[in-house]
């Protein structure tokens, strides 16, 4: 009888991306799609861009998932870049570098990743979605210029803007405040901005020459003569991000009003009026503390329906907060005892650690070819650290060997990133038809560690209250490894030497047994155990070795496979093999899943 457990099928989030990237191409608009249209908003006739509700839907979608994919990919990119710089003086990651990058050179982009721009409704980019770095809007193809504050398509769509408005001249696509050299008045509703030019880009940003009407102060005149609204970008200052920023699609803004005026040096700067379209999807309150401020400011988000300050007790080293809205009266997650890490069942004997398990590295571990850590991994290290960004996983792999307690490294190693506890502010939030759920109130960037799943480490076949144990995670890695099952092997080019490992057997039967260990959270778990299962998740299962080398015994550690913004719950796949589950009766048992997903597969096992 198979058991439930999860981990069968762990995705392989970047590897799986590389392959249908290659896909995506600029998107076919069907003749329904964008035709002209009049809207009415605010009592004036607005031309815009208008899909078909069927096209929204299917573009929506679809374009939604590649716009994810492009990202991943980016990320991945500019992890590499990031582990090149460490290796190599000459490189410095910048966000130019990004884009200029081998596989990220703009005609290639144009072809493969560009997702179409539109005077409307971005497919796949909805009102609040964030962007950590103009190389992401570029790649998406959200904007098309490097620099400046407007983004006028008069060079590249002219085409489209004659298939649309029949005119030939620059309109503005996307215009960006950065809240720098706008007037005061910025309400989120209506904005007064000031054009491009004129100032010292190098030195001080300052007002050097008067603005003339070219390029996007031109476009933007045009939009308000032609009623065309312009996409609206905000950037504000963040930590998390790696370019320090993040940049909030706004919604539609409508050119009410421009002049010429002067600055305080008296030079001539033209002044927009815009106001945001009403009809357009508003951010709501909660979203505008996530995504106008770039993260959740713990003053304005007063956590409504708070039922527990700390589920961990103290004993994690940032609080987490359970909030119920759904329930009445509220209760709070019961019925478990929180543990930091693992408990090992008295009749599991977890191997010790020996010296010929650890690196004679001096406080952190740099040289990959010296470093007995580094060459299990293929020679090389998984994680990169830049900043004080904690140390982010580069891509997903069968195993992470991570140096441990018989290294010579110290604390700060970038590869024991998985050992330094929680870094995200996590809060567990009731769900109205999952139960409890996991966010982050913090941006998380892809490849960093977000928890591991702790529980007690018991024998697979040792389980008492299975049928009714939904927190049970098999310990799969071996089969990973092996791709037994629908299990498929990560990061081909990198071979993990078996000669290191414990736990493994020649034996084809004993090998493709189920996983023989599991961490049981049923009674014993950390916040882990409250993150749900998703056909699109946002993060991704990770086997560490770090004290011993016994593969049936490896850590099991979750982490980010998108940069996450805050607010979002946070979800991985299970990875049941399909009827894989069988009751106490021997029937095959089913649970349907409701991930509300575009793909959602409609079932968890
Ligand atoms: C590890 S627990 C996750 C936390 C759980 N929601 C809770 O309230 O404790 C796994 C259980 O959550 C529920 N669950 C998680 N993801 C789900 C999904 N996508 N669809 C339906 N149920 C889900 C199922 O009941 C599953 O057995």
């Amino acid at each position: 009888q198979k058991r439930p457990g999860r981990g069968n099928d762990q995705k392989r989030p970047l590897d799986a991306v590389k392959d249908q990237c290659r896909e995506v191409r600029p998107r076919q608009r069907n003749k329904t799609d964008g035709e002209k249209e009049t809207v009415r908003s605010q009592g004036d006739d607005l031309r815009c861009m208008c899909y078909s509700n069927s096209s929204v839907d299917n573009c929506g979608k679809g374009t939604f998932l590649k716009l994810k994919e492009t990202l991943r990919l980016l990320n991945l990119h500019y992890l590499s870049l990031v582990k090149e710089e460490k290796r190599s003086k000459n490189v410095e990651v910048s966000d130019i570098r990004i884009v200029n990058g081998s596989k990220f050179n703009i005609s290639e982009k144009n072809e493969n990743f560009n997702l179409g721009k539109e005077f409307d409704l971005l497919p796949g980019i909805k009102v609040g979605h964030q962007f950590w770095s103009r190389s992401q809007m570029l790649l998406a193809g959200f904007r098309e210029h490097w620099l400046g504050g407007t983004d006028d398509c008069m060079r590249k769509s002219n085409r489209k803007l004659e298939e649309f408005l029949g005119h030939t001249f620059s309109i503005a696509a996307t215009m960006l405040l950065s809240g720098e050299s706008e007037d005061s008045v910025d309400d989120l509703l209506e904005v007064v901005y000031t054009g491009q030019g004129g100032n010292d880009l190098v030195f001080n940003n300052r007002q050097v020459k008067d603005q003339d009407t070219h390029l996007g102060n031109l476009a933007l005149k045009h939009n308000m003569d032609h009623n065309v609204p312009v996409s609206v970008i905000r950037r504000q200052d963040c930590a998390h991000s790696y370019t320090g920023k993040v940049y909030t699609y706004d919604g539609l803004y409508k050119v009410v009003k421009c002049w010429a005026d002067k600055d305080v040096s008296e030079f001539t700067v033209f002044k927009y009026h815009l106001k945001r379209l009403q009809q357009r999807p508003k951010l709501s309150s909660k979203d505008q503390v996530s995504t106008i401020r770039g993260k959740v400011s713990k003053v304005v988000y007063a956590l409504p329906g708070l039922v527990c300050k700390d589920i961990s007790n103290g004993q994690e080293d940032i609080c987490i907060p359970a909030t119920n809205v759904i329930d009445n009266p509220p209760v709070a997650p019961s019925g478990f005892t929180y543990i930091k890490s693992v408990k090992v069942a008295e009749n599991v004997i977890l191997p010790r650690s020996t010296a010929d398990h650890g690196c004679n590295c001096k406080r952190i571990c740099t040289n990959r070819r010296s470093c007995s850590c580094a060459k299990r991994n293929g020679s090389d290290f998984p994680y990169v650290r830049r900043r004080r960004d904690g140390g982010r996983l580069i891509e997903a792999r069968d195993v992470v060997f991570e140096c441990g307690p018989s290294c010579k490294c110290g604390h700060g190693c970038t590869n024991r990133t998985s050992q330094q506890g929680l870094k995200y502010q996590l809060e567990v939030f009731r769900t109205k038809d999952k139960g409890w759920a996991v966010r982050s109130l913090d941006f998380i960037p892809s490849g960093a560690p977000v928890c591991e799943y702790t529980g007690v480490l018991r024998r697979t076949d040792e389980l008492d209250n299975v049928y009714e144990n939904d927190f049970i995670f098999e310990i799969d890695c071996w089969h990973t490894m092996n791709e037994i099952g629908v299990r498929e092997k990560r990061l081909c080019n990198v071979s993990v030497s078996t000669s290191d490992l414990v736990g493994m057997t020649n034996n084809e039967e004993e090998s493709e047994r189920e996983p023989e260990y599991c961490i049981d959270a049923g009674v014993y778990g950390n916040v882990a155990r409250f993150v749900n299962h998703s056909c699109e998740p946002n993060l991704f299962v990770q086997c560490v070795l770090s004290s011993h080398h016994d593969v049936r015994l490896a850590r099991v550690v979750l982490f980010a496979a998108d940069d996450i913004p805050p607010m979002q719950e946070l979800t991985y796949d299970y990875g049941y093999e399909l009827d894989s589950v069988v009751g106490p009766d021997g029937e095959i048992k089913k649970m349907p899943c409701i991930c509300g997903t575009a793909d959602c597969r409609k079932s968890l096992y």
